[in-house]
């Protein structure tokens, strides 16, 4: 290694270190240096100037006037590239390995290859199927409350609601809910009140539980409730801690808000300083930048040239940084981006690298398309370990039904952390017909069924995302919360029949179906 060689891994591994919480594990293993050697010589982006791509008209929603962001705005016909690009996709050709027990995480952040014991537990109190639990543990990055709200047509949602949808999400064992952006409120009205809704949150540090780990899940086998109302007594918690790899940290509750310049940046400590002075707490440790790995993509949302953008970020994150909060780095289109076609992984890995060479402490990769495969994903993945950095974090889109099949092809490879949103809520409003981002509820679900653990209550997640689809009068994206939601009504039914609450034949109070249930019956075998 020559002397620049060892300064980089230096720096990616102070990096690493100094923005992980103590004790942290394999949650902030994105950003760590693995093997390979490190190509340090950043390809520079082409300078583009801002040309003016997008065309920003002020449309009439529900009776409301409003102008929308160009994040949002379509490209006209004529702007958008004439190559077959738009549709080429990656074929996937590749035979994946199904996800391995054998990596597990010890609590500094390195594998074991030991396996734990199988312990047999419930996914859902629901299904009557049992999956063998192993112990890893992945880190679940709710979005629904900023990216899967930011897009919504119609008034904005209310703040009381997207409180109680952030309360309810704790409830479900959730820490890490990223809740609003610090972005222009005339160009994403459904942010516009992030600095009304930060103060209205539980505290950070109030929904820790004892011995720092998360609410069981209750696919864990059932224990009688404690003294204090927690699920488990202190025993059944050492069996847990015994069987099951999962960091202390993993209880810290996390607000992720996204910052897009330093006027984001500004506006969110005027808050704070407000809030202290009244003699509030810390609102979030954690601020998220976004980048597009694509020139087309940046203009779109960012409203100005990819080289632009870079070059205003570090003062941002030099700045949260010096005010404690954790940076996590957003790249949009690492498969395909919705104007230029396929993405280069190569340009991927250059914009991930200069994000964790100014401080992010981690990169979460964005299937913003929602094209990707798991041969699309392999080889952003390669890549990454070709360039010495494990990028373990992936945000995938559903649109085209294959977010399930690309997260599991990458568990083996050692992915730790996943953003997706509840109900599936969101949208790429680029793809005629694309769906929202890969529902929560199917995540944990799989990731259960495979033994993984997640620290997350299915159950209370399902309830809270059939919850959040009838409250906004939008259908339930997410099969296995549909399904599951089922399967509790008609018990219900059975057992209020059965106690005698019910008359047999007749229906729970008229109609056990709700909007987010529409159509299902038939699909639920119900
Ligand atoms: C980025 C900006 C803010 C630039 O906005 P801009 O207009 O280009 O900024 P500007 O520097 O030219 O300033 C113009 C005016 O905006 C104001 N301004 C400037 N910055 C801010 C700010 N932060 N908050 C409030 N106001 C702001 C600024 O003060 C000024 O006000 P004036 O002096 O004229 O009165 C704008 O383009 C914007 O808000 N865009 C929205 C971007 C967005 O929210 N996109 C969606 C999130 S990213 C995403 O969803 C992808 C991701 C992360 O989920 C990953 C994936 O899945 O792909």
């Amino acid at each position: 290694m020559d002397e620049e060689e060892v300064n980089m891994r230096g720096r990616l591994s102070q990096i690493t270190k100094t923005s992980f919480v103590p004790s942290s594990s394999s949650l902030s293993a994105s950003a760590r240096v693995r093997s390979g050697s490190l190509d340090h010589s950043f390809h520079s982006f082409p300078s583009s100037t801002h040309s003016p791509l997008i065309e920003v008209r002020t449309t009439r929603l529900n009776g409301q006037s409003r102008t929308p962001s160009p994040h949002f705005s379509p490209l006209l016909g004529t702007q958008l590239p004439k190559s077959d690009m738009m549709t080429k996709r990656f074929r996937s050709t590749g035979i994946y390995p199904s996800p391995s027990p054998e990596l597990i995480e010890r609590d500094d952040g390195s594998f074991n290859k030991k396996l734990l014991q199988a312990e047999e537990r419930l996914i859902s109190k629901e299904l009557k199927t049992k999956s063998e639990g192993k112990g890893r543990f992945i880190r679940i990055v709710e979005v629904s409350a900023r990216d899967g709200l930011q897009n919504l047509p119609g008034p904005p949602v209310p703040t009381e609601l997207k409180r109680e949808l952030v309360e309810r999400l704790l409830d479900a064992g959730v820490r890490n809910i990223e809740v609003g952006s610090f972005v222009r409120g005339d160009w994403i009205p459904q942010m516009a009140d992030t600095s009304k809704l930060l103060p209205t949150l539980p505290s950070l540090t109030g929904k820790s539980l004892p011995l720092g780990i998360p609410s069981p899940p209750s696919s864990r086998p059932q224990t009688p409730e404690s003294e204090n109302g927690s699920l488990i007594n202190e025993s059944s918690l050492k069996h847990i801690i015994d069987n099951t790899i999962i960091p202390s940290s993993a209880d810290q509750v996390h607000f992720p808000v996204l910052v897009p310049n330093m006027k984001g940046l500004e506006n969110l400590i005027k808050l704070q300083e407000q809030h202290t002075a009244n003699g509030g707490g810390k609102l979030t440790d954690e601020v998220a930048v976004f980048v597009s790995a694509t020139e087309a993509f940046s203009q779109a949302n960012n409203h100005a040239p990819l080289s632009k953008i870079l070059s205003s970020l570090p003062p941002v994150i030099d700045k949260a940084r010096s005010l404690g909060y954790r940076v996590r780095g957003y790249v949009s289109c690492v498969i395909t981006c919705p104007y230029s076609g396929p993405t280069p992984p190569q340009d991927v890995i250059d914009v991930a690298m200069k994000l964790l060479e100014m401080g992010c402490y981690e990169i979460s990769l964005g299937d913003t398309t929602g094209e990707g495969d798991p041969e699309s994903w392999r080889k952003v993945w390669r890549q990454c370990e070709g360039r010495g950095i494990d990028m373990s974090r992936v945000a995938c889109h559903d649109t085209f039904s294959l977010a399930l099949s690309s997260i599991i092809s990458l568990l083996p490879y050692g992915l730790t952390s996943i953003d997706s949103s509840l109900a599936g809520l969101g949208g790429c409003p680029y793809s005629p017909g694309a769906t929202g981002n890969v529902p929560t509820e199917d995540v944990v679900y799989t990731l259960h069924k495979l033994g993984y653990e997640t620290g997350i209550n299915l159950d209370k997640l399902v309830e809270t995302g059939n919850w959040l689809s009838s409250s906004l009068k939008l259908r339930n994206e997410s099969r296995v919360g549909r399904a599951i939601w089922a399967r509790r009504k008609s018990r219900e039914l059975k057992e209020n029949q059965s106690n005698g609450l019910i008359p047999k034949g007749e229906h729970q109070g008229g109609s056990n179906k709700d909007i987010s249930m529409q159509g299902q019956e038939t699909e639920d075998g119900m």
